[in-house]
């Protein structure tokens, strides 16, 4: 290249040039101010910027059109084989005309770029001894440039090189801490989000906690966590709507897995973006979403929840705005979904701690009650009466199958202990059966103690519970008192007997179980249906396998052995010797009412073992409870049966009276003494009361 000196004025254009180029912001704005000063001085008619990718086979075009506005093109192929590759094999200017121009890269005649030329130049740019891109001059006359000229044109260039050298490091390191403020904006994102959802444990409490980061931090419309359920096929989504910003709409469902982009999520275990078209075919819970957003959504972007080795389930966002998932956002979005797995194993786990604990309590409450009961009982069941014989078969015939039943009978005939007899018997008896007394409960907690419920689900709830109907999946579950469950909850009864699933209070989430019931009462249901104390269809449910329990006083021949086995065994748990029992206690014994049955017996007989002074058991028929007790007991025991025989005739002579003769219903002599009307008749049958003459 050989060097003409320049004139002062000269040196003077080639300073405000420099100055002029150094002060453009970009390169298309570099591109402008050369053209300007290229034009102005007749230099060419037209400048254009190549520039080479420092690692790679890209070359970036800039030039300007007519009226000033900048032209970016970028391509790998056809500029970069273009005659830029000659420059930069071979630093020397190259120059042609038009037809050989096309002639020589025909295909940059394709793109555009290049309209009809006179002359055509192609200096190189360069910067600390590398070439990196070239600077084309093009006249639209066929006048090759002097050498004067062409000197002005290498000058020019090099400044050209300088500038552009200056704005691509500026461009560069400006990108750079672009890239940095993100970097450490999206680190201080997750950070922020790690800790939050971390800290929550509570399941409903994670996902409102995702739920609100990701759309605060990202403005998505709908976000939603899927998980398996425990029914098999189905999936628990829990969503949360910003259709308004400030109240978001929360629901919880369940639907089948089939079908949807869940599904497809669950078994590729990869991320799925899709831009939808409302007239696709859609799984129901997608159909859902568009619905509530009036088919405003656009995009739907599904993240995989896995950790470790466990796909846990799938973190789904839809957008109505279709561009929001960004390259640089699904970067970020799938590492907050790592964190969130981790979240959601936590608080899985932790519910199913939850779960065994509460289990184990309870678990451990029934062992304890059923030892003392085993040891209380004999683990048999003490009866051989004619009554008592049709009952045990009853129960050896229901035992093993899955039916409801229902036992009828007064207090302390012994109907838990059918009860659990039946379970014993039963396929379920691998695993404890769960006892509920609706009568023992207050009303208002008695529907959560039966179905368990949600934290919050009302004042005082402050943790997630699990009922009796769960507790007792794949065992039976005793409702003793049934005949004092609340109107209002006998159609949940009824719903789970029939479809075996409830819902705790506070969810929509329904719960499959496998129970099998047993109810037991001593009201008369048949007569609480006629009265509409109680629901027939309910009645009619639970009546399936009805066992009636007879009262002790018409089995009178199993009262010698409960005597003999209540003396023993409780001898035995209180540490006394008692080797026999007088005949004439166990006469009299047997010839008694007992109004309170087995359970009144054998309270006579802890008593009676405790007084006891030596090792005959004695029976102080003067301190037993079931006579009227502002009358003092007679001497002798005979004469005080006959007595606690005229009482009960006044007493139901007096109830009579005061009833108008009316036995039955609410307001009927049997309801006031408490037993069944059958009882109450059976009972002036033998007592030889008319309830004309009373
Ligand atoms: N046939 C029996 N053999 C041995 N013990 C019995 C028998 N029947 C009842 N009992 C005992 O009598 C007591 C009362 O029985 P249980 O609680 O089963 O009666 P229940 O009819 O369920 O009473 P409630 O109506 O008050 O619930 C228990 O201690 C039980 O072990």
């Amino acid at each position: 290249m050989s060097y003409t000196p320049m004139g002062d004025a000269a040196e003077q254009g080639l300073f405000d040039i420099a100055r002029t180029l150094l002060q453009q912001p970009d390169m298309c704005a570099l591109v402008n101010a050369v053209r300007l000063h290229i034009n102005q001085t007749g230099l060419a008619e037209q400048v254009n910027l190549l520039l080479c990718h420092p690692h790679q086979p890209r070359v970036c075009f800039f030039s300007v059109d007519g009226q000033g506005e900048g032209i970016r093109y970028e391509d790998e192929t056809v500029l970069a084989n273009g005659p830029i590759r000659r420059v930069l094999s071979r630093p020397e200017a190259l120059h042609c005309r038009y037809h050989e121009f096309t002639e020589t890269w025909p295909q940059l005649g394709k793109l555009d770029l290049y309209p009809p030329f006179g002359h055509y130049t192609l200096l190189p740019l360069a910067a600390e001894g590398r070439i990196f891109g070239g600077c084309e001059f093009i006249r639209d006359v066929d006048r090759p440039w002097s050498e004067k000229e062409y000197s002005r044109l290498q000058s020019l260039t090099q400044i050209i090189s300088v500038v552009a050298e200056h704005i691509q490091t500026r461009r560069v390191s400006s990108d750079n801490y672009a890239l940095l403020c993100r970097e450490r904006d999206d680190f201080r994102l997750l950070v922020a989000i790690t800790n939050a959802v971390l800290s929550k444990l509570d399941l409903d409490e994670l996902v409102s906690e995702i739920s609100r980061e990701i759309h605060t931090n990202f403005n998505i419309d709908s976000i939603s966590i899927v998980l398996r359920s425990p029914r098999k096929g189905k999936l628990n989504i829990y969503s949360t709507h910003y259709v308004e910003k400030s109240a978001p709409i929360s629901a919880q469902s369940e639907l089948d897995e089939k079908g949807t982009l869940s599904e497809r999520v669950f078994n590729s275990k990869e991320m799925l973006l899709l831009n939808l078209h409302h007239q696709e075919q859609h799984a129901p819970y997608e159909r859902m979403l568009f619905d509530m957003w009036n088919n405003q959504i656009q995009t739907l972007c599904l993240f995989p929840l896995t950790y470790g080795d466990k796909m846990l389930g799938v973190l789904k966002l839809a957008q109505c705005e279709a561009h929001i998932f960004t390259a640089a956002n699904l970067k970020l979005l799938r590492q907050i979904a790592e964190r969130i797995a981790i979240a959601i194993d936590n608080a899985l786990a932790w519910q199913e701690i939850n779960r065994l604990k509460e289990r184990l309590v309870d678990e451990n409450l029934a062992l304890t009650e059923q030892i003392n009961n085993v040891s209380a009982d004999f683990g048999e069941i003490i009866g051989r009466s004619d009554a008592m014989m049709t009952v045990m078969k009853q129960v050896e015939m229901v035992a093993r199958s899955n039916s409801t039943v229902l036992i009828l009978g007064e207090t302390g005939t012994g109907k838990e202990l059918i009860a659990r007899a039946i379970h014993n018997l039963s396929h379920r008896n691998n695993r404890r059966m769960v006892k509920m007394n609706c009568a023992a409960m207050p009303a208002g907690l008695l529907e959560s103690d039966l179905f368990g419920h949600e934290r919050g689900a009302f004042t005082g709830a402050s943790a997630q519970r699990i009922g009796r109907f769960e507790l007792a999946d794949h065992s039976t579950l005793f409702l003793d008192e049934v005949g004092d469950m609340p109107l209002d909850l006998q159609p949940k009864l009824l719903r789970v007997l029939q479809e075996q699933e409830f819902e705790r209070l506070g969810s929509n989430k329904i719960i499959q179980t496998d129970v099998r019931l047993i109810a037991a009462t001593n009201r008369n249901l048949k007569q609480m249906v006629a009265d509409r104390e109680f629901r027939s269809d309910l009645y009619y449910r639970l009546n399936v396998f009805p066992i009636f329990l007879p009262p002790l006083r018409e089995r009178p021949e199993d009262i010698p052995l409960l005597v003999k086995a209540f003396t023993f065994k409780i001898a035995r748990r209180l540490g006394r010797n008692i080797e026999s029992i007088p005949a004439d206690t166990l006469r009299i014994l047997s010839k008694m009412e007992w109004p309170g049955n087995v359970r009144e017996l054998e309270n006579v007989i802890e008593r009676a073992v405790l007084l006891t002074r030596g090792n005959v058991l004695q029976l102080s028929l003067s301190e037993m409870a079931f006579s009227d007790p502002a009358q003092s007991p007679p001497e002798e025991p005979e004469t005080d049966i006959a007595r606690e025989g005229e009482d009960e005739i006044q007493r139901i002579k007096r109830v009579l009276k005061e009833c108008n003769g009316v036995i039955a219903g609410a307001k009927g002599a049997a309801q006031r003494l408490g037993v069944k009307r059958t009882t109450l008749l059976a009972r002036m049958k033998r007592l030889g009361i008319d309830k004309d003459l009373c």
